[in-house]
């Protein structure tokens, strides 16, 4: 269970420095719209959960607000920063980029900030990639296009190796925008830091589509990829109407948590089935996806269904392979459920047209949205508010509505899935219609 414990940012030391923001805070209480300093908001958000933990109020689990202190860290005009992109491709990279870039630049006077080119493996020197300097002239469009202009990679590196590169170009802050292998990988560089003694903070963006980083609120660019999926459902609906007995098969990313596809049909508002890894379906019996899948379409004339790639790999062969990150390689769920259904209406003498769309990598390299490059800029703003005023180990995060800043150790410590006791998958199911057991 969450402690109070588990919620304590680490900190380099004393905030001795009058902080640039300061005359933006100083008059700034706690109101509906902010949080201040020394301000905490509640893990738990509703009064059952609250009295359940039967504690006083100071020893409720709560969060550190983000945002700007009156004091930092470290001295502005003396500090160097390095940032650097990790793990797979995400909507919204580049704004990040660019907000950490302008708020050093604009706000705190910081001048010398760095861009490490592929992930940790590019920050390691016998890799070679050289460092970029990283200026607001440098940054000014680079939020108009997708992808990440520092490049990314996965594979692990040794933090040794990282940290002597740190402090062989002098770097006081790294920023690590990545996802859950990412923040493993900043916390181990963390730890090395700290048993050097040195005043490096290490602050985390957390990146991932698949939504499935815990505890920070909904993850920037997921917004804009699930969005980019539903128009390949759209396109599905459109073609299986289109033709007799119309099948079509949506395969979007989610190897261990169902988001994308849960949003994305949930867009549409007309899947008849979404398929996710938290969630087990059998293929036959009463519930399975065959006989249900048969009976939509003689009913409606079609069916469209939305595929995690990570959903029913308890129903094909293991792939024993992981990657180089040490992610494991998903089973083809897709190929499978073609066949299946291929011979299951041949079975039953019903015409079939099936259509099958994988929008794959398309979802995750287009430029974010309005909405997606406002939480990123918002999120790049508090990571730097943090690093600034020395925090480290941590990542940021936006918990309904409220910025904060939270302990890299709790969220590597779970996952983030789609809970089938949940609201969102309750709605999924009342979208579709599809049974609340498929088994
Ligand atoms: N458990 C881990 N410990 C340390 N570093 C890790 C760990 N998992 C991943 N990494 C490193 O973090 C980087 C990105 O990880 P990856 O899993 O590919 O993407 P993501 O961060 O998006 O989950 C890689 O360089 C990888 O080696
Ligand atoms: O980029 P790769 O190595 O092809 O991996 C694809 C996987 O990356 C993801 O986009 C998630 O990436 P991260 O682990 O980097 O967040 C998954 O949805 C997908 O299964
Ligand atoms: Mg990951």
């Amino acid at each position: 269970m969450v402690t109070l414990a588990d919620l304590q940012v680490r900190t380099l030391g004393p905030c001795t420095v009058s902080s640039p923001l300061a005359m933006y805070v100083s008059e700034r209480e706690t109101n509906e719209y902010y949080v201040g300093e020394t301000d905490r908001i509640l893990y738990d958000d509703t009064v059952e959960l609250i009295t359940a933990r039967g504690l006083p109020l100071d020893e409720l689990p709560t969060f550190e607000a983000g945002g700007p202190r009156r004091s930092i860290f470290f001295d502005p005009a003396a500090t160097k920063v390095g940032v650097v992109t990790c793990g797979g491709l995400c909507p919204g990279l580049n704004d990040v980029i660019r907000a950490i870039v302008l708020e050093l630049h604009t706000h705190y006077g910081v001048r010398d900030v760095v861009g490490f080119q592929h992930g940790y493996a590019g920050m390691v020197e016998a890799n070679g990639h050289p460092v970029v300097q990283l200026t607001p002239e440098y940054v000014a469009r680079i939020n108009e296009r997708g992808g990440t202009i520092l490049g990314s990679s996965r594979g692990a590196q040794d933090p040794v190796a990282i940290v002597d590169r740190l402090v062989e170009l002098d770097i006081d802050i790294l920023l690590v925008i990545g996802g859950d292998g990412s923040m493993r990988g900043a916390h181990n560089i963390g730890r090395e830091i700290e048993s050097r003694g040195l005043s490096i903070g290490i602050v985390g963006v957390p990146k991932t589509i698949d939504n499935d980083i815990p505890h920070i609120g909904q993850s920037f660019g997921f917004s804009t990829a699930f969005a980019k999926a539903a128009e390949s459902i759209k396109a599905a609906r459109v073609e299986v109407e289109a033709a007799v007995g119309g099948v079509g098969i949506v395969k979007v990313m989610g190897r261990h948590a169902g988001f994308i596809a849960c949003y994305a049909a949930l867009a549409n508002h007309d899947a008849d089935f979404v398929l996710i890894p938290e969630v087990e379906f059998s293929l036959d019996g009463e519930n399975g996806l065959l006989p249900l899948l048969a009976r939509r379409v003689s009913e409606r004339g079609s069916a469209v269904i939305v595929l995690a790639e990570g959903a029913g790999q308890d129903l094909i062969p293991a792939d024993d392979r992981t990657d180089a990150s040490g992610n494991a390689v998903l089973g083809d769920i897709a190929g499978f459920l073609r066949d299946q259904i291929g011979k299951d209406f041949a079975n039953r003498s019903q015409p079939l047209t099936m259509r099958y769309f994988n929008p794959g990598y398309a979802i995750r390299s287009v430029p974010a949205d309005a909405s997606d490059s406002v939480y990123c800029a918002r999120l790049a703003q508090i990571a730097v508010h943090a690093a600034m005023s020395g925090r480290t180990d941590m990542v940021v995060g936006r918990r309904r509505h409220r910025f904060v800043n939270v302990p890299i150790p709790f969220v590597t410590s779970g996952s983030h899935s789609v809970s089938p006791d949940g609201d969102l998958w309750l709605s999924v199911l009342e979208s579709t219609a599809q049974p609340f057991s498929m088994r």
